[in-house]
């Protein structure tokens, strides 16, 4: 066993004083949402006022759905973003054509409900420079994503993948440390978990999130 700090991203920010809490605590990601069924959604010009509150060094992701380029290129022009989220049904081609498109490292999003999905993570391990397994969303959820739903960790115990990956779904400050014990996740990715309401955050939290994985002895 390890310990080491595991990487947090907080996920779906919207406001200065949650950003503030996050990068405060030491999260090493910050993500936006680019879409419009979110709760959670931020328009390229919020985003911006938010991206200048970001030190270098803290990640700033921008989340996609199935975004088309012109989506893509719009935010990009406004939001200096580090990173890629894709989370929606984009399959291995266009998770490349985006990552030649913006020019920035993508995380592909694969859902996960049962062993079977797990190849689904083998599929897109060799196009995805980051790999974010989460819940697969229940039958007929209006969001891909960000439904404070957790999938059985076992299915992930000793599985390990080419490139670097991100656990998320359902987390909060209360099973975060075990979640990345039972899995070996080293980056850990959370929204709805350190809210008070579907799209409010709840600084305290975040603050409990990011304290509760200081220090997580690893496999
Ligand atoms: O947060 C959203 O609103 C969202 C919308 C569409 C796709 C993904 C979304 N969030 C991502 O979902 C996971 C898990 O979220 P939760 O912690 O279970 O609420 C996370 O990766 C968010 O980035």
């Amino acid at each position: 066993m390890t310990s080491s700090d595991i990487r947090v991203k907080i996920c779906g920010l919207t406001d200065p004083g949650d950003v503030a809490a996050a990068v405060g605590g030491g999260a090493a990601y910050i993500g936006f949402v680019f879409f419009p069924k979110s709760p959670r959604h931020v328009a390229p010009s919020e985003a911006t006022l938010l991206a200048a509150e970001i030190p270098p060094g803290v990640a700033k992701v921008g989340l996609f759905v199935d975004p088309s380029d012109d989506l893509l290129d719009e935010v990009l022009e406004a939001v200096p973003l580090d990173m890629v989220q894709l989370h929606g049904a984009e399959s291995p081609e266009r998770v490349t054509a985006v990552s030649n498109r913006t020019g920035l490292p993508v995380m592909k999003a694969v859902g996960v409900r049962d062993a079977a999905d797990l190849s689904g993570i083998d599929t897109y391990s060799t196009v995805a420079d980051l790999l974010l397994i989460d819940a697969k969303p229940p039958e007929g959820a209006a969001l891909p994503g960000g439904n404070g739903l957790a999938f059985d960790w076992a299915l992930l115990s000793g599985r390990r993948w080419a490139v670097p990956w991100m656990l998320a779904g359902g987390l909060t400050p209360e099973n975060a440390a075990e979640a990345a014990r039972l899995t070996g996740a080293r980056q850990l990715d959370v929204s709805s978990g350190v809210e008070s309401a579907p799209g409010k955050k709840d600084p305290e939290r975040i603050r409990a999130f990011l304290s509760s994985v200081h220090g997580v002895s690893l496999p």
